[in-house]
């Protein structure tokens, strides 16, 4: 199928897997991606086999030897290039991705700036890797301190922001001299490609960052088994973390695990509702509600549900549906059928439970199969499959609550840890609630938490490790302590 976009710089579109900095497209197992707005074939993809996967390990240990010959300096020009290029390529790039991927071209550009931050934010922690010196006990002794990088790395990243989650990972690991072998979901590898074509003109050594595709359980296996591989970072579902949890441990790899949400959202009776309002439309339905910090479970105080419910109810309608590359589009459609049916699951679990449906709760087949409309759901049980799923499509679910005591023992109710949120104007509420929440990040009167210089990830089943901020370079490092007699 011939593609459809026009794009300023048409190599940034590659078919094929990256190994060794070169671009091997196989006539064989080639697997179809899809355009999620009109379910029509956009191109194929080459698939790994063993012997490809063999060739990316030995390619990224020679990487790594010749990128250790780089000074700090050196790696962090090479980066922020990385950085510039990116940018400068910031229109095709959003393209790509809303093509593949289906979100609107404003949300595909800020995903594309996003994920552009982090190169941005680790070429300059790339020189910042500092050790230290510890007084020693014994005389004549010198005590080093030192961080090296880990070693070969394994990504593997969703399709939910396959640009960002893709950046977030592969900026701090070869900011801290690491290589990479990257396998994107299988909806959305062209933006990976893109990235790491990007890589190549911004003078990453061959073999640095290496794209892999194919059959994810079989990539799964051989990441997981792998020796060589010291390392394994993942961002996707909580059910497909703990596989590789389990699977990396005969290896004894680095994990980061960023996982499922569920995040609950309260509005105090004392909050501004026309900041919380704001914040829950924004928290609930970037990315049609497909990330993992959408606020899930929104807890209104029963003073205010109605008020708030009525608001929510209007900006909800001024949400426009459509397809992505359409200017007005504000929500674009679900990543494939799976995920609508799972959608609509949910709704008719939470109707079939006394829930009032007051908005959505299908999907617009005017526009087609996968257009899930914005949904508005009043709760009145938490005992629904609603509250207790991560939900992933643009259902907003409203509970109502009485006592500060009831809400943080509702919000920490269930297994997940990610993003938390809460809008209060008082202070001595902010704190207590700040502290009671068993959540990794917490959103106080906002409902956008994310940015390349704090620390994201989770608790509890939500995942392990931290991206972002200069904690995020720590995941790419070992220490090394050097004991010196100078006898
Ligand atoms: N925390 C987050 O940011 C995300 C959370 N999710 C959650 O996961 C749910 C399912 O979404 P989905 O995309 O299926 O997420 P998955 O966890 O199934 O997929 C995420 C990535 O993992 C890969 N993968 C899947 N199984 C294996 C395996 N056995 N070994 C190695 N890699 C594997 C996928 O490859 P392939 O595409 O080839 O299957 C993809 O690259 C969502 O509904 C949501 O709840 C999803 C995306 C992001
Ligand atoms: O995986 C996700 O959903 C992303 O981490 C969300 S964010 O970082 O873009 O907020």
């Amino acid at each position: 199928m011939a593609l459809e976009i026009t794009l300023f710089n048409p190599e940034l579109i590659q078919t094929g897997l990256l190994i060794d900095g070169k671009w091997i497209n196989t006539n064989r197992d080639l697997f179809p991606v899809f355009n999620p707005a009109t379910n029509e074939e956009i191109c194929k993809i080459s698939i790994a086999t063993e012997e490809d996967l063999l060739f990316a390990i030995d390619s990224a240990q020679l990487a790594m030897k010749e990128w250790q010959k780089y000074t700090a300096k050196e790696r962090s020009k090479i980066i922020k290039t990385w950085y510039e290029l990116i940018i400068a390529n910031a229109d095709d790039l959003a393209k790509i991705l809303t093509f593949e991927q289906g979100k609107p071209l404003t949300e595909a550009k800020g995903e594309i700036l996003y994920g552009a931050s982090y190169f941005e934010w680790y070429a300059e922690e790339a020189k910042r890797i500092y050790g230290e010196t510890i007084p020693a006990n014994q005389p004549n002794q010198k005590i080093l301190v030192e961080y090296e990088p880990v070693g070969v790395c394994a990504a593997i990243t969703p399709w939910n922001f396959p640009n960002a989650m893709l950046a977030r990972k592969v900026a701090p690991a070869v900011a801290a001299g690491c290589a990479m072998i990257a396998k994107p979901a299988s909806q959305t590898p062209l933006s990976a490609n893109a990235l790491a074509y990007l890589g190549l003109k911004a003078g990453i050594p061959a073999g640095l960052l290496n794209v892999i595709h194919g059959h994810s359980g079989q990539i799964g296996e051989f990441f997981c088994s792998n020796p060589a591989i010291r390392k394994l970072t993942f961002t996707g579902s909580t059910e497909v973390g703990i596989w590789l949890y389990q699977n990396c441990a005969n290896t004894m790899k680095k994990m980061s695990l960023e996982l499922g949400g569920n995040a609950p959202l309260i509005v105090f009776e004392d909050a501004d509702i026309d900041i919380a309002v704001d914040g829950i439309i924004k928290s609930k339905f970037r990315n049609s509600g497909q990330t993992c910090v959408c606020s899930n479970r929104i807890f209104i105080h029963n003073s205010i549900r109605d008020t708030v419910i009525e608001k929510l109810g209007i900006e909800i309608a001024k949400l426009k549906l459509g397809n992505g590359f359409d200017a007005t589009t504000q929500l674009g459609p679900l990543i494939d059928n799976k995920a609508v049916i799972h959608a609509k699951s949910l709704v008719e679990d939470a109707l079939t439970n006394n829930a009032q449906l007051i908005t959505g709760g299908n999907i617009d087949i005017n526009l087609g199969e996968l257009f899930f409309q914005p949904t508005l759901i009043n709760c009145e049980t938490t005992n629904l499959r609603l509250f207790k799923e991560e939900i992933f499509a643009p259902i907003l679910a409203v509970y109502g609550f009485d006592s500060d005591d009831e809400v943080i023992k509702l919000a920490n109710s269930t297994p997940y840890g990610l993003a938390s949120y809460f809008f209060s104007q008082n202070i001595k509420r902010i704190y207590h609630v700040a502290e009671a929440l068993q959540y990794g990040m917490i959103g106080v009167n906002t409902g956008i938490i994310s940015a390349e210089n704090v620390p994201f990830g989770g608790v509890k089943m939500s995942g392990l490790g931290r991206e972002g901020g200069h904690q995020g370079i720590e995941e790419y490092l070992q220490t090394k302590y050097v004991c010196m007699s100078l006898v």
